[in-house]
């Protein structure tokens, strides 16, 4: 006999549990069925401990800035401590803490590998082979996520290389480090584990790292890299891996011709949905395949509007807030309410936490000029602003907004620089909020702090 809730969600990662409490706060009975952690891919090897493995280099290097405490640091990052630190941000590998949130919640959590059964049904199987059969009254969610991408490159698998997963929980920091790709995994984690000591080397086949944001994100961050002792190769791919047995020293050859050696590979070469193993098939949907949806977030091409996905399962928008922000709207429209997601195309906001910090909202330039919009850019050097003189030497950085000249209003927004991610906040207001640069002449940053950049861009534009 089937277990009959008002909603199923297979997937408890950030998105799976913010759809499922969403629905539940409604008054709807929900299962969460998840295999593994409770908190997801974000919680235990994603965005948690990598930012637990960056913040110490980065204090350090923002230390170095400030005259008074430079004098009075004695030497390199203490790595065993770092990890340490990493290993209880991720709460020691163990979920207690999210089921106990779960549970408050009032959700109901059924642990096992959750698979679409045919329409609202999901059968779950545990690790012991046993089977529960649930029912879903009114809807089942999909929040599966997603799993790195391992292009299919000679000798790449049998090298074992490390993916996310390696690459946030490692216990020892490897001598020789070698990253593939240029994105924000590769970027991020390289300049994580150069801060605990590895000699690291980043492989990007483009022209520039972070190819999806203005270009002089890519450029700065690319300076820093090098400055901290990273070697960046850039517009080279790998032709061949190998490492025999898989394990011991890699061996990489580039089209260049060059051959590096290092005694770990880290893999940072994109998603894919986890929809393999999901029983998409009962339901008339290809497995492997991203659930493309609507603006309600319910899967198309399944009749009776029943099936929703959110998160990176989704493709929308691989963050874990924007996953969140989706599982919401999820949540409300289970329960009945109009919603509709136009954040996740329109106003996405994003930090990188690297030094220079990045912080970017809404559209770039170049994105922005694609769609055929009337654009006008105003660029202004952080380093300008008194805020970002007092934060520490030297420090600067670059603050630009896309404006729509017809309307006068922000269209995207990235700044670059100490600390930026917490400016953000303000920008994405701005973008979502399409507040007129008129308005936004009133809201007068305070002095001196960093947000003065935005007086500085608007006298730039002309007011
Ligand atoms: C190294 C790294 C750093 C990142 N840093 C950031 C960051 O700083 N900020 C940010 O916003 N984003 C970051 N991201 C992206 C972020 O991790 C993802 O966008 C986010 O985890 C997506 O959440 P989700 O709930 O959709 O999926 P996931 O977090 O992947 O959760 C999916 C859950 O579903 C479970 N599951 C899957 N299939 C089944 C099944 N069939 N049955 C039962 N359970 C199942 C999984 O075990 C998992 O718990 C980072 C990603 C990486 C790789
Ligand atoms: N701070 C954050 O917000 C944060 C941190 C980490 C990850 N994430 C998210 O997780 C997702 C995954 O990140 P990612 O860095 O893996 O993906 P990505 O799409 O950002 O970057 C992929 C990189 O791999 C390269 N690449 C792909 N295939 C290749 C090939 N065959 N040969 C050589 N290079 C190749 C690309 O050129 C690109 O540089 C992203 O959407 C990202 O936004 C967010």
């Amino acid at each position: 006999m089937a277990e009959v809730f008002d909603v199923v969600v297979i997937g408890g990662g950030p998105t799976g549990e913010n759809a499922g409490a969403r629905a539940a706060a409604a008054g709807m009975s929900v299962a969460l069925v998840e295999h593994e952690l409770l908190g997801g891919e974000c919680s235990y090897w994603a965005c948690i401990p990598s930012k637990a493995l960056l913040r110490p280099g980065d204090a350090l290097w923002m230390a170095k800035q400030v005259p008074g405490v430079r004098e009075t640091l004695k030497g390199p990052l203490v790595a065993s401590a770092v990890l340490e630190h990493r290993d209880a941000m991720v709460g020691y590998y163990k979920d207690d803490s999210q089921v106990k949130w779960a549970e408050g919640a009032k959700l109901k959590v059924v642990r096992g590998h959750g698979k679409l059964a045919g329409p609202r049904k999901v059968r779950v199987e545990a690790k012991d082979g046993s089977v529960r059969e649930l029912e879903a009254k009114r809807a089942v969610v999909l929040a599966t996520g997603s799993r790195p991408r391992i292009p299919d490159i000679p000798g790449l698998k049998e090298a074992r290389p490390w993916d996310n997963r390696e690459g946030t929980a490692a216990r020892q920091v490897p001598q020789r480090l070698l990253v593939l790709g240029g994105g924000v995994v590769a970027v991020e984690l390289a300049q994580a584990w150069r801060s605990l000591g590895a000699e690291v080397t980043l492989v990007e086949r483009g022209k520039a790292l972070l190819s999806r944001f203005e270009s002089f994100v890519g450029e700065q961050v690319e300076h820093a890299l090098r400055e901290d002792g990273v070697k960046v190769v850039m517009g080279a791919t790998v032709t061949n891996v190998s490492r025999p047995g898989g394990q011991g020293e890699v061996t990489v050859k580039l089209s260049t011709g060059e051959e590096l050696r290092a005694d770990a590979l880290l893999v940072g070469m994109g998603r894919v949905p986890r929809t393999d193993e999901l029983g998409l098939e009962t339901v008339g949907l290809k497995p492997g395949e991203t659930v493309q949806v609507d603006d309600q977030l319910r899967a198309k091409g399944v009749e009776g509007g029943w099936l929703y996905a959110c998160g990176d399962v989704n493709g929308r928008n691989l963050l874990t807030h924007m996953g969140k922000y989706q599982a919401r709207l999820v949540g409300d429209v289970i329960a009945g309410k109009k919603a509709s997601a136009w954040a996740d195309t329109k106003a996405t906001p994003q930090v990188i936490f690297t030094h220079p910090q990045v912080a970017s909202v809404g559209l770039t330039e170049a994105k922005a000029r694609e769609k055929g919009l009337p654009v006008r850019t105003v660029q202004y050097d952080l380093g300008k602003v008194s805020g970002t003189s007092l934060l520490g030497e030297k420090l600067g950085g670059t603050a630009k907004l896309v404006v729509d000249e017809k309307r006068r209003v922000v269209l995207g927004a990235t700044f670059t620089g100490p600390e930026v991610g917490e400016m953000l906040h303000a920008a994405t207001i701005a973008v979502a909020g399409e507040v007129s640069l008129d308005t936004l002449w009133h809201a007068v940053p305070s002095f001196p702090t960093m947000s003065e950049v935005w007086l500085r861009l608007l006298e730039e534009y002309g007011l």
